[in-house]
């Protein structure tokens, strides 16, 4: 059976940030992930995850300047140092909270561009020994163009080989359902595929973004397949309830800790 995260960045929106940590285990979660923690203090959060029995499934390193249009900037030519600062902050998070994967956004650059392709590689490569040095998988996260115009790391293939190439045994595919769907389609045969380099998975329905239970996907059978496949890691549920995030929750219960 799938161990499924919610994504408090996305649902319980119904409260404050860390009131969504309670909010999540009432509903019957073992395990959380959201985009970004920064802007609460990581003892804050290693004490919700205690007090409400939480794993930590993953968060993303910091991106730049987001308010300002960054989603990212592993592939940003000239913030190296940045970046080698942010894997510092992004590794305090996850001592306090015990998060075994972050995930590193690559930024909005021209996949085509080679100052931005070196760039990118450079920076998942330090940014994976970084995190290997502290027992941490990095991940790599393909993102749809329609979500996210102009984000570099916009295909899986490309995704594959920067992975393949680097070499690295803790740098992992992070396969979000939703965006595989939306850029190249066949599901079920990518995740048998890539399953030995994926290290999370995520799920939302498509093309809406909301719950896995409807859309053009069969989440019933891929989430049976995930298991066939011997999958032990974390799905993160990361959709835009429809409506209040608990009545939304009628696909989960059959999953729900009691
Ligand atoms: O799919 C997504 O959008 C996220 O997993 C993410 O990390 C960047 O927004
Ligand atoms: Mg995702």
């Amino acid at each position: 059976m799938p161990v499924f995260a919610a994504n408090l960045s996305m649902m319980f929106n119904e409260w404050s940030f860390l009131d969504r940590f309670d909010a999540a285990a009432a509903a019957g979660f073992t395990a959380v992930e959201y985009l970004f923690p920064y802007e609460a203090p990581p003892e804050a959060i290693a004490e919700r995850l205690a007090r409400n029995g939480l794993q930590q499934a993953l968060f993303n390193l910091p991106p730049g300047d987001w308010d300002a249009g960054e989603r990212g900037i592993a592939a940003l030519a000239g913030r190296f140092d940045q970046m080698k600062a942010d894997v510092e902050r992004a590794l305090e998070y996850a001592e306090a909270t015990g998060a075994k994967r972050l995930h590193l956004m690559a930024g909005l650059a021209d996949p085509a561009d080679a100052a931005a392709t070196t760039a990118y590689r450079r920076s998942a490569n330090y940014a994976a020994e970084r995190l290997a040095d502290k027992g941490l998988d990095l991940l790599i996260e393909p993102i749809n163009g329609r979500n996210m115009p102009g984000y570099f790391l916009n295909d899986f293939g490309t995704a594959e080989r920067v992975i393949s190439d680097l070499g690295l045994a803790n740098l992992k595919l992070q396969f979000d359902i939703y965006h595989r769907q939306i850029i190249h389609g066949d599901v079920t045969m990518a995740l048998r595929r890539l399953m030995p380099i994926t290290g999370h998975i995520q799920i939302a329905s498509v093309p809406s973004r909301h719950e896995p239970d409807g859309g053009e996907l069969n989440y019933p059978y891929l989430f049976e397949e995930i298991d066939r496949l011997g999958y032990s890691g974390f799905v993160g549920c990361e959709y835009t309830p429809r409506g209040s995030t608990r009545d939304g929750l009628g696909w989960f219960k059959p999953f729900a800790r009691n």
